[in-house]
């Protein structure tokens, strides 16, 4: 049926062109539109192709527009249909089965093919590329037959698509060139935490290989490497980048480099046709995610519809790689040069890694690994070529005290500006649905919107403009498991453990359906320490589930020597001990004995195989300097000696540390007792800090000199030693059960809240009672590590062995 609407023929049914129609119909009904498709789909997401592979989604969840979208919209749909060219004299696009239909405007959206590396062998059975639902379901297929599989690239979509073969239960190796993996993205650093991270997941790499043929007979059998050395594959797959596909373009006569070229508005050299993704070139740049196709789309939307548009000018990418419990994200310039400079902070025990470069004091990049909740906000301060100041520093790298909230900054955001990229929904869209439609929820707004639907890392920003809109209204509901492997939560996991009397990590995650199932490196410590938190007496400590320093009872350094950290309680020692000290330091060659910010003495430099010998030499209690536990109660002078004090603060340090030592708590745990409010122990930094005052003691909850420093809020004043130890007793008992694993109380009061904390371990005298029961009978249970070790040996026999190098967390 013939109308007097202009003609849009779109070629490509992918995720730029469809999405630019979506646009182009929220702006205009003046098209009658055809799309064809080579596919035999309508259009889907295809970045989910990973979460397929991994087994989390089907192909029907990742369908973006199933056929009634194209009907209820008016649009022809042509699938299984290959464009051949555009006829510019007929005004025709001619397919390749020798359909023509005629056009007032063309939309070429044809996306990029696999790169497959020019090699022998690459056309065997055996080898495919990564890039549609055919090329996933070959490899859906091939698992259930094969067991070795080698994947050529360590980029973005090797390691997804590696993560996804492992998942389906292959011995996969990486075969990547570089020596750094995802080098387009990510600097030395962040690709060796990286690569520790996923060959903890069971992806086997072999780097700066080079694959000069792939070897077998009709199928692959394996790869064959320029220094002639082989590796065994029955399956591999190519993902070595791609090619934007300009086929139809070319047999155009459309001006092609690498890609389409297009001007500002997406128009290419011939009249009335325009591209939009990954085939496309602007200003020299082809695009591969999605974000930049989208404004690409919403520019030629308007463009086409005539309204009037400010010009596309590049768009600064993102990524974030999509393995569940591997965060890692990088914006910008990542590279460090002499024209930069670079802020940057490295934590080997979170083992999270923060770099942001500056040029001429604006931000013009960044990386972070471990810990992304802040990439959303540098993405926009990138974008936005921010100028570095004190207070944007403090609150990025966490410095200052007082632990001042961040401050929100979706306020200072252009209605324009895409919050999610990958589903290309705008702030403007958001605020329309939430004041408009009444939503509250982040669930809400992705079902109505599809703002966070794909790779999840709008979510804080989504998040931040929900509670910028509703203020005091706002909740989250949205679902966020502990880690990629479950959408549980740490208080439904603990719920689950007490109901169902879960006894083991395994068990944990085989009865709550894990999606890895041997969980990760994030899960398995923290159901470690659920579990032995809430049955102290018959939970088995899970060393595996530990991180390396617990496993050793030591903390490993650069060199891979160890320190040990002895107990000296309330930092009191004596002449013999020092003397102890100091001969057995000698004796094993312990190069550095360092006084620690904790009033304790560091042995630095002793090699494994010494550590149980100089544990026994010592015959001292463990200083649980490697662990999540109570580190150290740092104390003044004193009433002891002190003209000022009014309080015997190294007497009372002393007893506290004899009472608490030992136990696991979510994160590492420190406390300081002061004679007087002149408080030289710095009790405002600790966890607990316990001030003499008035002839009693004045509590304080929550202080971190750490990387977040955070001055500790006031808990309560109490008269008595035994109050003291009461309150000091159930607010680490309260801490122990309600703390996410690795949150410190710094901020486990701004989540708890100081006032619950104090109506439960001040005012509540019974709930105060029984916290300290449970605790005591906690206490009951544990025991010093080295002497339990000296005691029971190394089970494994492999801990002290020299050469063995233990890396599994
Ligand atoms: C496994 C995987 C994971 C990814 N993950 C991410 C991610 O996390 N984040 C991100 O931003 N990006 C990701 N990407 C990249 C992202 O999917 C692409 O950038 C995006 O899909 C490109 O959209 P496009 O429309 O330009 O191309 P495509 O989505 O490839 O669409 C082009 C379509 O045009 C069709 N076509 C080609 N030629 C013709 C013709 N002559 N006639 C008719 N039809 C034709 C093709 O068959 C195809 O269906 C991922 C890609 C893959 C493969
Ligand atoms: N999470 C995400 O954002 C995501 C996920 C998957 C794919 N993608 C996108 O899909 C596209 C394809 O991804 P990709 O990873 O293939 O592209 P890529 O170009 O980012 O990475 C290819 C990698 O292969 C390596 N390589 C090149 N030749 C090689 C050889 N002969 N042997 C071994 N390694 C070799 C390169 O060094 C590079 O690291 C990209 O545009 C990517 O951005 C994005
Ligand atoms: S805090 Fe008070 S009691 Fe303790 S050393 Fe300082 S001045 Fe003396
Ligand atoms: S940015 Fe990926 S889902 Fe929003």
């Amino acid at each position: 049926m013939g109308t007097d609407r202009e003609k849009l023929v779109v070629i490509g049914n992918g995720m730029a062109g469809i999405s630019a129609v979506e646009q182009i119909l929220k702006l205009t009904k003046r098209f009658e539109i055809t799309v064809f498709g080579s596919e035999p789909h309508p259009n889907y997401n295809r970045i989910m192709l990973s979460y397929v592979l991994e087994g989390s989604k089907t192909i029907d969840d990742i369908v973006l527009n199933d056929l009634n979208w194209y009907r209820d919209n008016g649009i022809t749909l042509h699938t299984g249909t290959t464009v051949e060219k555009i006829d510019e004299q007929a005004k025709e696009v001619v397919t390749a089965d020798g359909m023509r239909v005629p056009y007032d405007k063309v939309l070429i959206a044809t996306g990029s093919n696999s790169f497959i590396l020019p090699i022998p062998g690459s056309d065997k059975e055996g080898v495919v590329g990564f890039r549609d639902i055919a090329d996933c379901n070959q490899m859906l297929e091939a698992a259930k037959t094969c067991r070795t599989a080698a994947v050529i690239g360590g980029g973005l979509l090797g390691l997804e698509a590696a993560k996804g073969l492992v998942q389906l239960g292959m011995d996969v190796t990486v075969v990547h060139l570089m020596e750094d993996l995802m080098e387009r993205q990510l600097d030395h650093q962040a690709a060796g935490m990286l690569k520790a991270e996923l060959e903890r997941q069971g992806i086997k790499f072999k780097m700066g290989a080079q694959t000069a043929e792939l070897l077998g007979d009709t199928r692959v059998s394996g790869l064959r490497f320029a220094d002639d050395t082989v590796l065994d594959a029955e399956f591999v797959v190519m993902a070595v980048g791609i090619k934007p596909n300009v086929t139809v373009a070319k047999e155009s006569g459309i001006t092609v480099n690498r890609g389409i070229v297009v001007n500002d508005y997406m128009q290419t050299s011939m009249e009335g046709v325009y591209s939009v993704g990954e085939c496309t070139e602007h200003r020299g740049v082809c695009y591969g995610l999605v974000a930049p196709l989208f404004e690409q789309g919403m520019v030629l939307a308007k463009h086409i519809s005539g309204v009037e548009a400010p010009p596309y000018e590049g768009s600064v990418v993102s990524t974030k790689l999509k393995i569940s419990g591997v965060d890692v994200f990088s914006t910008g310039e990542f590279i460090d040069g002499p024209e930069h400079t670079v802020i940057a902070n490295k934590d080997d025990w979170k083992r999270t890694y923060k770099k942001i470069l500056l040029k001429d004091g604006i931000m013009v990049g960044a990386v972070l690994f471990g810990d992304i909740t802040d990439s959303a906000e540098l993405q926009k301060l990138i974008k936005q070529k921010t100028v570095m100041t004190d207070e944007l520093y403090s609150s990025l790298m966490g410095t200052g005290c007082g632990g001042g909230k961040k401050t929100t900054s979706v306020e200072t955001m252009s209605d324009e500006e895409i919050v999610c990229g990958c589903n290309g929904v705008t702030k403007a869209t958001i605020v329309d649905v939430i004041t408009n439609q009444g939503l509250t929820t982040v669930d809400e707004i992705k079902a109505c919107t599809g703002a966070t639907r794909s790779c999840g890392g709008c979510k804080p920003v989504v998040e931040q403009i929900l509670q910028y809109v509703l203020g005091d209204g706002f909740k989250t509901s949205a679902k966020q498991g502990i880690c990629g492997c479950t959408t549980l939560s740490r208080d439904e996991i603990v719920a689950e453990i007490k109901e169902k009397g879960l006894q083991t990590t395994k068990e944990v995650m085989n009865v709550l359906g894990w999606s890895q199932p041997e969980g990760c490196s994030k899960c398995r410590p923290a159901i470690n320490y659920y579990l032995g938190m809430l049955n102290p007496d018959t939970h088995e400590d899970e060393k595996e589930s530990r991180f390396v320093n617990e496993r050793m009872s030591a903390n490993i350094q650069k060199d891979g020597t160890y320190t040990v950290v002895p107990r000296m309680y309330g930092g009191v020692t004596t002449p013999e001990e020092l003397k102890k000290i100091a001969d057995i330091s000698l004796k094993y060659d312990v190069k550095v004995v360092k006084v620690t910010g904790g009033q304790r003495l560091d042995l630095i430099g002793v090699k494994k195989e010494d550590l149980p010998k100089v544990w026994e030499e010592l015959d001292m209690p463990s200083g649980y300097a490697y662990a999540k536990s109570l580190r150290t109660v740092k104390t003044c002078v004193g009433s002891q000696f002190c003209r000022f004090g009014t309080q015997d603060s190294m007497g009372m340090g002393a007893t506290l540390e004899r009472k608490f030592e030992r136990l696991d708590f979510p994160a590492k745990f420190k406390l300081a007792v002061n004679g007087c409010p002149r408080n030289c122990a710095e009790s405002c930094t600790k966890d607990i800090g316990i001030v003499g005052n008035d002839g009693g003691w004045e509590i304080f909850v929550g202080g971190n000199g750490g990387i977040k420093a955070r001055l500790a809020d006031t808990l309560c004043k109490v008269k008595t030693d035994e109050e003291l130890i009461e309150i000091v007793g159930s607010v680490m008992q309260y801490y122990r059960e309600t703390g996410n694993y690795l949150e410190r109380t710094s901020e486990w009061v701004e989540r708890i809240g100081l006032e619950q904390i104090k109506a439960v371990v001040v005012d509540d005298l019974e709930n105060r009672k029984a916290l300290m029961e449970r605790i005591e009978f906690a206490l009951k249970q544990v025991e010093d590590p080295w002497k339990k070790m000296l005691r029971d040996g190394d089970n494994s026999g492999k801990l002290f062995n020299r050469l063995e190098m233990s890396n599994q967390l």
